[in-house]
């Protein structure tokens, strides 16, 4: 499905991470909405461009969340860029950003690039890490990120990440309430139909990443959960 905005279900498959022929065939076979590819380590051309060549194979539409510059290639239906409105870093909001925008405005196609807030809330996660994000959040924190995004930056997508971890759903459901047209993103911790079921009855789109490498079987299962 190429409008992100009708998007219920979608994996995240990371570059740096190892699936077969066969297992990848099922993931973009399985009927999800679209295959991003990212991760926040070990992310290069080289596995980017490998993954997507595999991926071309299927119909499914296939998105870069864009992690690093370096890895940036053509190829791909569209990108996502993430900008991490919790981080204590502006390189992590706007500097990264400004950077590449400085160096790449020239050749970039705005009709493909979707701008993402980043609301990072496990604080074990790599994310965290990486963009010194501050995870010591109350609800009514993170629904003010969420207000931010939609009224003052005007984002296409508001994501909810829990990398890692699976997060609480009466704060998915807080921070839908207030969102209009910004679409949420929930990812982090779902490994079977259930807990597939329980967040996207809030969320707009659930996002399933590391269940893909611990569990194929399971993982797949949340599709049908969400799409019937
Ligand atoms: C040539 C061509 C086609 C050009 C296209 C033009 C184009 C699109 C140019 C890009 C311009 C631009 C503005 C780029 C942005 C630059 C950039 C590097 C921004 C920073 C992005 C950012 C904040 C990254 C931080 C890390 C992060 C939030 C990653 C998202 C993925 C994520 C959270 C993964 C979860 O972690 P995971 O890796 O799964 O963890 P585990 O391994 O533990 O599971
Ligand atoms: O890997 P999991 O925990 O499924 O999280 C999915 C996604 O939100 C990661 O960026
Ligand atoms: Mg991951």
């Amino acid at each position: 499905m190429y409008d992100l905005r009708q998007w219920r279900h979608v994996f995240k498959l990371d570059p740096n991470k190892q699936l077969s022929d066969e297992q990848l065939e099922l993931v973009c076979e399985s009927g999800t909405d679209a295959v991003i590819v990212g991760g926040t380590d070990g992310v290069t051309l080289e596995n980017v461009l490998d993954l997507m060549a595999r991926i071309r194979r299927f119909s499914v539409p296939c998105v870069l969340e864009i992690s690093n510059i370096e890895s940036v290639t053509p190829g791909f239906d569209f990108y996502l860029i993430p900008m991490v409105l919790n981080s204590r870093q502006t390189k992590w909001i706007v500097d990264l950003h400004h950077r590449a925008v400085k160096e790449f405005g020239e050749l970039m196609n705005w009709d493909e690039i979707f701008m993402e807030g980043y609301c990072i809330l496990n604080k074990d996660c790599k994310a965290a890490a990486l963009t010194d994000a501050n995870t010591e959040l109350q609800e009514e924190d993170i629904v003010a990120y969420a207000r931010m995004a939609e009224y003052m930056y005007h984002l296409p997508v508001f994501y909810l990440e829990y990398s890692g971890a699976y997060g609480n759903p009466q704060t998915v459901q807080k921070v839908k309430h207030v969102l209009r047209d910004t679409r949420l993103f929930y990812g982090g911790g779902i490994e079977n139909e259930e807990q597939a079921k329980e967040m996207a009855q809030y969320a707009d789109t659930i996002v399933i990443g590391n269940a893909i490498y611990k569990d194929l079987e399971k993982a797949l299962k949340t599709v049908k959960a969400v799409k019937g």
